[in-house]
């Protein structure tokens, strides 16, 4: 029988059949992923094949190929991963300008990372409605035309006032989204507000547990009212740190990426070459200083090839 992981409680992978019912899944056996160990290797959002037992449990026998996913480390200096996500559609990163600030090292790391996985992202800015003064008005149409100008979708939006959820609730019809973004940015917010029922727990940033420690994340699929759904994982807020190679860094900016092709070496590293397009479209404002810096600081913590991301 076929299914789809609706639901990772811990101990149990909740899966749907074709028709509707909800059965818990053990694992059985040992999955092995290609080249990596971990902890927990069927996610929400896996197609599965399940054996079905006269209890109504059922064992995981297979797990369908992905079209991607994403992962994390177990914990800050494990070599264990941990499956968040399989078969996204897409990745919504939730920002805000003020109240708290996201950084663009952050989106700019989240955006390269979501290349990197093969992943579309939509990029949700919220809390519009305290951006009241010219100054923030002005810097809202900035960041906006800058990551759509680079070729990612915008949304302006507000769960207060509730422009722009129309918008997103479009955006995510028919698709298997995923959710991000730093602590407060409204992501609970934003779930309430389109997935009728989910009652999240809403504004209490509580960094205490957010700070490195081993926290294991149960993810649930939450169905919207139009067809499509929001895989929800609590306390992850982007998509964990990929280790870069120093020359594919540049693949996953793609307007980089595009002028690069320009340069007068084919091993261009953009940072120091005679005849480097990116430097030129970087002095000329084509391409934006605060991209260039986020690849920067990617290049400069990369790793020389030692060591690959792992999948
Ligand atoms: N002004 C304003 N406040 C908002 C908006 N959306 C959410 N908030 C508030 O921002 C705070 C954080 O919202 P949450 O939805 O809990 O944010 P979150 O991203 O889920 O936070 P974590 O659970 O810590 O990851 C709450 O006080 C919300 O009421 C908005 O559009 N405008
Ligand atoms: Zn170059």
């Amino acid at each position: 029988m076929k299914g789809l992981i609706v639901k990772n409680t811990g101990s149990w992978y909740i899966v749907r059949t074709a028709s509707g019912e909800e059965i818990p899944c053990k694992i059985k056996g040992t999955f092995r992923l290609k080249g990596f160990r971990c902890t927990n290797p069927v996610a929400v959002g896996d197609h599965v094949e399940i054996d079905r037992r006269p209890d109504n449990t059922a064992f995981i026998t297979k797990i369908d190929e992905r079209k991607n996913y994403i992962i994390r480390r177990a914990s800050n200096l494990s070599k264990e991963f941990q499956i968040l996500a399989a078969n996204l559609d897409l990745a919504v990163l939730v920002v805000t300008l003020v109240n708290p600030e996201t950084s663009t090292t952050f989106i700019d790391r989240f955006l390269a990372t979501a290349e990197a996985y093969n992943v579309d992202t939509l990029i949700a800015i919220n809390k519009i409605d305290l951006l009241v003064d010219d100054d923030s008005r002005a810097l809202l149409e900035a960041v906006a035309y800058l990551y759509a100008s680079i070729g990612y979708d915008v949304i302006k939006m507000s769960t207060v006032t509730g422009e722009g959820l129309q918008e997103l609730a479009r955006a995510l019809t028919g698709k298997m989204s995923l959710l991000s973004g730093n602590s407060g940015v409204g992501k609970s917010s934003i779930i309430n507000k389109l997935v009728p029922g989910a009652r999240l727990r809403v504004g209490t940033i509580s960094d205490v547990h957010h700070t490195g420690m081993h926290t294991t994340t149960f993810s649930e699929m939450l169905d919207l009212p139009a067809g499509g759904a929001i895989i929800d994982t609590p306390g992850v807020k982007g998509f964990g740190t990929i280790d870069f190679e120093k020359g594919e860094v540049a693949h996953y900016f793609p307007e980089i990426f595009k002028m690069s092709s320009q340069c007068r070496y084919n091993n261009c590293t953009h940072t120091h070459e005679p005849g480097c397009a990116v430097l030129e479209a970087v002095s000329d404002h084509r391409i934006a200083q605060s991209r260039y810096a986020s690849y920067l600081s990617i290049i400069d913590d990369s790793t020389e090839g030692k060591y690959r991301k792992p999948y």
